[in-house]
């Protein structure tokens, strides 16, 4: 069998120096096969960005090791051309990631530029095949970024990820800024660009409607550790872990959501997640129950 697109092992990421120094992220490990999607999903603070950024190389990884396309990928500044552009992240703030100064034409034009293949005309082609890659109309491109929705701002951030051709693109929270309707055009445009493009993606996300919607796998991360990954549809639908319960519960009520922030405050706290606390959480959801309608 030939080696996935995707290989993580025992990757582990710490922050500070000296006393301070604190692994948010150990023992990490899983594969992505091409023209696959991984969620990976946790509270607040349990290290979802740290892994997707590690793999993009904008984290130095403290232990462990990623294999992209069979080859280890070594730190950012010692990547080769083809494999920094064979991973594109796109962020949750489409707004911040896009240069306000410039007009869309010359934000997809730029990464063209840099890879150096394309000469001025075909770069013209390529752009507006990027346009049309994401369903934008080509009157947009002479328009500056606050000129477009937030939907629109979204996708010309994913067409300029696409630029690079990539086969692996990191999603890091890429819908959590727009509204319902835009969220469901957004996936519904991942999701065509998976099957089309054959694209992998590492897909970061709060919202099970979406990772229910995107994912063929599913990573939990609790603590800087994963603790249950697995096919989507097991992991949604038989959570093995009392904290996979209590992030798909939490995504279902509104008691549920208080508990939530009940655990998001105790590890911004700089607490652990016991069972005791978990314990307590579950009260909050059982007496949620409880209460007449
Ligand atoms: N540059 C940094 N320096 C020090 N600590 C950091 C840094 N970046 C993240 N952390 C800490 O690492 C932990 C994991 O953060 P991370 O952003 O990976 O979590 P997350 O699961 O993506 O959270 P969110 O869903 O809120 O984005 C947190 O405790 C965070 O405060």
């Amino acid at each position: 069998m030939s080696a996935p697109l995707l290989s993580i092992r025992d990757l582990g990421v710490a922050y500070g120096e000296g006393a301070s120094r604190r692994f948010v992220l150990q023992d990490a490990g899983f594969d992505l096969e091409a023209g696959h999607v991984m969620a990976i999903v946790g509270e607040s603070g349990s290290g979802k960005s740290t892994l997707v950024r590690a793999v993009a190389g904008l984290t130095t990884p403290a232990t462990g090791q990623i294999s992209f396309q069979g080859v280890r990928l070594p730190a950012l500044g010692k990547r080769s051309k083809a494999m920094l552009h064979g991973i594109q992240m796109v962020f949750q703030d489409p707004g911040a990631s896009l240069n306000p100064r410039h007009a869309i034409r010359a934000v997809l034009e730029e990464p063209l530029i840099v890879v150096g293949k394309l000469d001025s005309p075909a770069r013209r082609r390529r752009v507006e095949e990027l346009m049309d890659l994401v369903h934008l109309d080509h009157r947009l491109l002479d328009l500056r970024p606050a000129a477009l929705s937030g939907g629109q701002k979204q996708r010309v951030a994913i067409a300029r990820a696409l630029a690079m051709e990539p086969r692996l693109l990191i999603a890091d929270e890429a819908l959590s800024a727009l509204d319902f309707a835009n969220q469901d055009k957004i996936s519904a445009l991942l999701l065509e660009l998976k099957s089309r493009l054959n694209l992998a993606m590492l897909f970061v996300s709060h919202d099970m409607r979406s990772v229910r919607r995107m994912a063929d796998q599913v990573c939990v991360v609790q603590n800087g550790r994963i603790i249950e990954q697995g096919p989507t549809a097991e992991v949604l639908y038989h959570p093995r872990t009392a904290y996979t319960q209590l992030l798909l519960a939490a995504a279902l009520n509104p008691a549920a959501a208080l508990a939530d922030a009940r655990l998001s405050a105790v590890l911004e706290a700089g607490g652990a997640v016991t069972d005791e606390v978990l314990a307590g959480v579950m009260e909050i959801i059982r007496a949620d129950a409880r209460m007449p309608v």
